[in-house]
């Protein structure tokens, strides 16, 4: 069963159409990649899976309930993660702190059974086990206003694991990183894929190739094409549409 399912989204700003009809559905142990060119409609989609706009028409179901009419917020509490979005680093608190009060804000009210030590070492411990995930264990205790880009970046990804998603939503998150910090946000994502799954819009193709199973091509709001990565790397409407080279250059060239 599809863990994340949109069914026939459309959108539209005034008179322009952002979202035609956009069908996808993501299933466990998956990583469905969304690309396409700037415009295309990528980020608006992502914003109605999240449930920062409304569509038009259409619906998003998690784990097989339909949430298309649930706020942000119950969105995030039944379980769907995301980053790079709304900065929710908090600049003078430590990266662990950062991570124990993420932890915090999931566990809410089950925490008023513990005395205030143990619920503080609970998170601490929960935190811990994040910040190993997301390698960054010996920057516990520096101030998050003290991290490089990168790093805040993989906090931000602490911070949504922190939440316990069931489902993750990646929205360009190399974007800005150079390549060792790429490669390492890769690593982690590779090690996240296979237990939880993600929706990825990201323009690194090395990434894309890397890490998605399945990859939809977006173009002027419409799915294009639809396959594997060596499937829509070799299909003519998504080199045509989208690496717009005629088959001989561009993006996903680069990449092959
Ligand atoms: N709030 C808005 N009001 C009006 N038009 C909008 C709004 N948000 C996005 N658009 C338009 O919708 C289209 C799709 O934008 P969107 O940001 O979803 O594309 P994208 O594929 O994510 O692009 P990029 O790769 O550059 O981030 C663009 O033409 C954009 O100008």
């Amino acid at each position: 069963m599809s863990v994340l399912e949109i069914r026939n989204l459309s959108k539209s700003f005034g008179a322009v159409q952002v979202s035609r009809d956009i069908s996808l559905s993501v299933a466990a142990r998956q990583c469905h990649a969304l690309i396409g060119p700037n415009g295309a409609g990528k980020t608006t989609l992502i914003h109605q899976v999240s449930g920062v706009l409304r569509p038009d028409a259409g619906r998003v179901l998690l784990d097989g309930r339909d949430i298309t009419a649930d706020p942000i917020w119950r969105r995030a509490r039944a379980g769907l993660g995301r980053t790079f979005q709304i900065t929710s680093v908090l600049p003078s608190f430590s990266v662990r702190e950062n991570v124990a009060l993420a932890a915090q804000a999931k566990a809410g009210s089950s925490m008023r059974f513990f005395a205030p030590a143990a619920a503080e070492a609970g998170l601490n411990r929960c935190a811990d086990s994040v910040l190993e995930r997301i390698r960054m264990a010996d920057r516990a205790g520096v101030l998050a206003a003290d991290l490089s880009h990168g790093e805040r970046r993989l906090l931000e990804l602490g911070i949504a694991l922190a939440g316990a998603p069931k489902f993750l939503l990646l929205d360009e998150p190399m974007a800005g990183l150079g390549r060792a910090e790429s490669l390492r946000l890769g690593d982690i994502l590779e090690e996240l894929r296979r237990e939880i799954p993600m929706l990825l819009v990201e323009h690194d193709m090395d990434a894309i190739f890397r890490l998605a199973d399945t990859v939809s091509v977006l173009v002027e709001g419409r799915v294009v094409a639809r396959g594997t990565p060596d499937q829509v790397r070799a299909d003519p409407a998504a080199r045509a549409a989208y690496l717009g080279d005629g088959g001989s250059g561009g993006a996903a060239g680069g990449a092959a």
